[in-house]
């Protein structure tokens, strides 16, 4: 099946972002709150892009049971993940304003524009192949930081949403979808989707990266 050639691909790239001191900060609670909140603020607007490429995925759609799996993958980002964004932003006194009005930055910028992009011009098969490795690579974070769960740790509802049976399931029906949508296709057209998956996947690490140095633009705030 494609995607279990492609978690030989990306498990290199993954299990380097276990090393990364912004999701260990995230792992043991040592993390600090400003960077947390600037992944924070981030993430809500990435989720907000996110959202779109997959009702650009339902409008692709070739059947109604394809077109529900987007339609049910985009509810859980707005209802669900958005939800702990929320109540986070409560918690560290950030406002849902403040949330929504975040300027990305550059690198958010650069992810969600590359995502969109292959949406825009691609099939059903290239809105997955750009949403799969973002859903699946924070189950596999969320489920490996679970495993060594710290007591007292700030972040430990970051975790358990991340780890827990509902985003599990939606992973797994991004996983189911990009199998489905690939039976039978031919080599050239699986490697273009494979190459989108390890370019999201680097982009992950990027965007953690981001967050642990607090980067927006490589210029001052004018
Ligand atoms: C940069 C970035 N990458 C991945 C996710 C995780 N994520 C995005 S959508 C989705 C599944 C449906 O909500 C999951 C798990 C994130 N929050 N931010």
């Amino acid at each position: 099946m494609f995607t279990e050639r492609i978690w030989k691909r990306v498990e290199p790239i993954w299990s380097s972002y276990l090393e990364h001191p912004f999701v260990k900060g995230l792992g043991d609670g040592s993390l600090d709150e400003e960077k947390f909140k600037h992944w924070l603020k981030q993430d809500y607007v990435y989720l907000i892009e996110y959202a779109k490429l997959m009702a650009i995925g339902s409008s692709k759609a070739r059947d109604l049971k394809t077109m529900g799996m987007f339609s049910e993958l985009l509810h859980g980002t707005l209802f669900m993940e958005m939800d702990l964004h929320r109540k986070f932003a409560l918690e560290f006194g950030i406002s849902e304003e403040t949330l929504e009005a975040t300027d990305a930055a550059a690198v958010n910028t650069a992810y969600t524009s590359y995502m969109l992009n292959h949406a825009q011009r691609g099939g059903p098969e290239h809105v997955v192949a750009a949403l799969l490795a973002c859903a699946w690579s924070y189950n596999y974070i969320g489920k490996s930081l679970a495993e060594q769960s710290v007591e007292g740790n700030r972040y430990a509802q970051w975790i358990e949403m991340y780890s827990g049976d509902d985003f599990t399931e939606l992973t797994n029906s991004a996983i189911e979808l990009m199998d489905q949508l690939t039976a039978g296709k031919p080599e050239r057209e699986l490697a273009e989707l494979e190459e989108i998956i390890v370019k999201t996947s680097y982009y992950e690490y990027m965007f953690w990266e981001m967050c642990e140095t607090l980067e927006e633009w490589p210029v001052a705030k004018g």
